[in-house]
């Protein structure tokens, strides 16, 4: 699609995601507790935001490592073709791992690196999304926790961009192409 002129109408505010954050950082608590030390695993870049605020409102010992995962470049449709920008600085293998994802769409990015993860064996891997698309899904995947389930719209703001803008809105916005 082209980057012409866009506005960007609010569809979650930042106090609705706050208190979404609340109600999964019980869950996740609930499933790790007793884990000697949960890897919470950001993937880059969109999903820096969220893991910020999900990591803080853990109470679980927590080690935060990122692995940078592309495939939209500038426009809004997926390439298809995940690309591994960043690997994860440590091991995983029997360690419990949360991996923190901002949005799942097609389903392609989350599918390949759960593919590659659990390739190393962690005892534990479950996945979180702060959005999901489901409509758009190409690939049979799902996180195991979701903030909010949207509709078939291009969003951007808390840490997701548009061709690398607006990532540092506080809430998230639904792009109308004018
Ligand atoms: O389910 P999918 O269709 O694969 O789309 C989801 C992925 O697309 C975006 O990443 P992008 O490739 O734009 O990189 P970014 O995180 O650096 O913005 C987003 O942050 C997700 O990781
Ligand atoms: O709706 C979206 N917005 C920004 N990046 C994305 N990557 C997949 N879906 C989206």
């Amino acid at each position: 699609m082209s980057q012409g002129t866009y506005v960007i109408d609010r569809m979650i505010s930042a106090k609705q995601i706050a208190a979404r954050i609340e109600e999964l950082a019980r869950e996740i608590e609930a499933e790790f507790s007793g884990t000697t030390k949960l890897v919470v695993v950001g993937l880059l870049r969109g999903s820096f935001v969220f893991i910020a605020d999900l990591v803080r409102e853990l109470d679980l010992p927590v080690e935060v490592d990122f692995l940078e995962a592309s495939s939209y470049g500038d426009g809004t449709e997926s390439s298809r073709e995940v690309r591994i920008l960043k690997d994860l600085r440590g091991a995983i293998e029997g360690r419990d791992v949360l991996v923190v994802e901002d949005i799942v769409d097609t389903g392609f990015t989350l599918h390949h690196v759960i593919a590659l993860l659990s390739s190393r064996a962690p005892a534990k891997l479950r996945t979180i999304a702060l959005l999901d698309k489901p409509s758009r899904r190409e690939t049979d995947v799902r996180a195991d926790w979701i903030g909010f389930e949207i509709p078939d719209e291009f969003v951007v703001g808390y840490g997701i961009d548009y061709a690398q803008r607006d990532r540092n809105l506080p809430h998230i916005g639904k792009v109308r192409f004018t």
